[in-house]
């Protein structure tokens, strides 16, 4: 049987400083040169990604080009927009790369994927996720002014952004069309930005405001269509205990044991590290199969010498 994986993408490996449509396609063929090494290994490979400033900026210029003719489209339906956007740089620059490689008979997928959320989650009154530009204090006290239902919050000691409601997945809609895709080897993005958060209404499903975190929608796809290991790529190659201090120490393989006591020490950034980590913890236990978290250019090292930080059970 083939080694099946989802592989997260975080922002260093979808973001760029060139935000035209040719920049931002540019970036993720550096990715899809890495993400190819998973494919000559002979896995099968689901890849999922963020979308949290491509949802933000999104929705600036939906809401600054709306009339009533033409209306800005909620954010549901411009999340949906960027699984879009970004599947389709990451389709084009996979299949650049895999014909360059002579492997011209992979087939490569993105899936428009719905997450169903429960609608009592109390994350939705409690907006965390950020999404969108920075903005300095004076810019964030103009645009608060001006949106008034808008939450505003610091990010990552940056600087200001909106922050939108992220509530927890807890079903994949499309999981089984993942998993058949898959499993015929075809190269697959799916729960791109965490996938479309959906409630379920009177037997209906309808779109609701806000951006489920991509770890926890693809601890969730992976769980779901039995994926043999999930892995979490983003810009540090280790996770650290004491990150940033003298006495950091990069964790090798941890059990999910030994990573609950540094939770508890409060060891993770809240809105980076912390749900990377949580998303892990919740596979291992779920399956009692390995996460392992790295970088984006620490493909090969994990391949070949167990590089990068595994939680297992
Ligand atoms: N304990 C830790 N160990 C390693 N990195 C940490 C830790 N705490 C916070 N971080 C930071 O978290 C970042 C990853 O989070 P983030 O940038 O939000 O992820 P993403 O790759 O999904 O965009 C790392 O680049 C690092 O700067
Ligand atoms: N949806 C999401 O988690 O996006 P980021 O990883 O870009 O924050």
């Amino acid at each position: 049987m083939m080694k099946r994986i989802v592989v997260a993408l975080g922002g260093n490996a979808i973001l760029t400083d060139d935000p035209t449509a040719a920049g931002q396609a540019k970036a993720l063929e550096k990715t899809a040169q890495q993400l190819v090494k998973f494919v000559q290994a002979g896995y099968q490979l689901v890849v999922t990604h963020g979308n949290g400033p491509q949802v933000g900026n999104l929705l600036l210029q939906q809401e600054a080009g709306s009339s009533n003719k033409n209306p800005a489209m909620p954010l549901d339906t411009v999340g949906s927009m960027t699984q879009g956007e970004i599947g389709l740089w990451l389709s084009n620059a996979l299949n650049k790369e895999l014909n360059q490689l002579g492997l011209t008979d992979k087939r490569v997928a993105t899936i428009m994927t719905r997450t169903e959320v429960d609608p009592a989650d109390p994350a939705f009154s409690n907006p965390t996720k950020p999404i969108g530009p920075f903005y300095n204090h004076a810019e964030a006290e103009q645009i608060k002014a001006a949106n008034p239902t808008w939450t505003l919050a610091e990010d990552a000691g940056r600087g200001y952004r909106r922050v939108v409601a992220s509530p927890k997945p807890i079903n994949i809609l499309e999981s089984q069309e993942i998993e058949k895709l898959v499993d015929d080897n075809t190269i697959l993005i799916a729960g791109g930005g965490g996938g479309v958060p959906v409630i379920q209404k009177d037997g209906v499903y309808i779109g609701s405001e806000a951006v489920i975190d991509k770890d926890f929608t693809s601890e969730k796809i992976a769980e779901l269509i039995q994926a043999d290991q999930l892995i979490i790529l983003t810009a540090v190659d280790n996770i650290a205990i004491n990150f940033g201090q003298a006495t950091e120490k990069k964790l090798t393989t941890v059990t999910v044991a030994e990573m609950q006591q540094y939770v508890q020490e409060n060891q993770f950034a809240k809105g980076s590290m912390l749900p990377k980590v949580i998303a892990a913890m919740d596979f291992v236990n779920a399956t009692g199969k390995e996460a392992v978290v790295t970088g984006l250019d620490n493909i090969e090292a994990l391949m070949a010498e167990h590089a990068g930080t595994h939680i297992v059970a």
